[in-house]
């Protein structure tokens, strides 16, 4: 077991369906080793709050592309909550919006945009914990610790619930679409050891990954 703060350069990866826990664990474990977490799945946010409020259509990936380069998007990996800054505005408290959530799917399949999120993931500096679904297959293969997080879609509804004032069944339903619209890009790694968080708390599943971790 890893007992931090974390003097290596190593890339914990922590990917997983949605809601099902990954930023509050990567939180957590980022935390507990006393280094800083990588939410990717911001950025894809950040661009589609983007693209919704210049009104452009999201499927189309060249306005999306130059719009992106027209208002620079800046990640901050707090370890307290990753931030994203566009210059001075903050548009961290607009990205977990339905109206977001709805979007971010089709903006997310393009590669161009992919391509957008990656280079900014990969010019960062370890050690990291890094969050999404495919850091442990595409954009950090080579990181020596993998975790992939499931819950079922009636838990991780629940979850949410309590964070948002809406009906457990369609907030269900959202997150069962979201799930199939991003299943391309949503494979554990091989090597990445997947954790049902389903019977555990928050706690249990940061101390399971922990204790998983190699020495620095
Ligand atoms: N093991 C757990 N037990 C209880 N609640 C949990 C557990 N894991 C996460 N939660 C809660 O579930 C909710 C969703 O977690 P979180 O936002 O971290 O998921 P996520 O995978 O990053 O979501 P998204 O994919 O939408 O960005 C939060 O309210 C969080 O506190
Ligand atoms: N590595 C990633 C991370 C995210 N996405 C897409 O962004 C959406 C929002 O991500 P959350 O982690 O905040 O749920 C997600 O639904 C994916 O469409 C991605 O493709 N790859």
């Amino acid at each position: 077991m890893h007992g931090g703060p974390y003097t290596g350069r190593m890339i914990v990866t922590i990917d997983g369906v949605a809601a099902s826990g990954k930023s509050s664990v990567a939180s957590g474990v980022a935390r507990a080793l006393g280094i800083p977490y990588v939410s990717s799945g911001l950025l894809y946010r950040a661009a589609t709050l983007l693209g919704q409020e210049a009104g452009l259509d999201l499927n189309m990936t060249a306005p999306l592309l130059a719009c992106l380069r027209e208002h620079p998007l800046r990640l901050e990996p707090l370890a307290a909550g990753n931030r994203v800054w566009l210059g001075q505005r903050d548009l961290t408290p607009d990205l977990h919006s339905s109206a977001v959530d709805r979007g971010v799917s089709v903006v997310a399949a393009q590669p161009g945009v992919r391509t957008w999120v990656d280079d900014q993931l990969r010019a960062l500096t370890p050690p990291f914990v890094a969050e999404g679904r495919d850091m442990g297959t595409n954009v950090f293969p080579q990181a020596p610790a993998k975790f992939y997080l499931t819950a079922s879609p009636r838990v991780r509804a629940e979850r949410r619930s309590r964070e948002r004032p809406e009906d457990v069944a369609a907030i269900e339903a959202a997150l069962i679409q979201r799930d199939a619209l991003d299943t391309t890009q949503s494979a554990p790694a091989p090597d990445a050891r997947v954790i049902d968080t389903g019977p555990l708390t928050l706690e249990q599943v940061i101390t399971v990954i922990t204790q998983q971790l190699p020495a620095p």
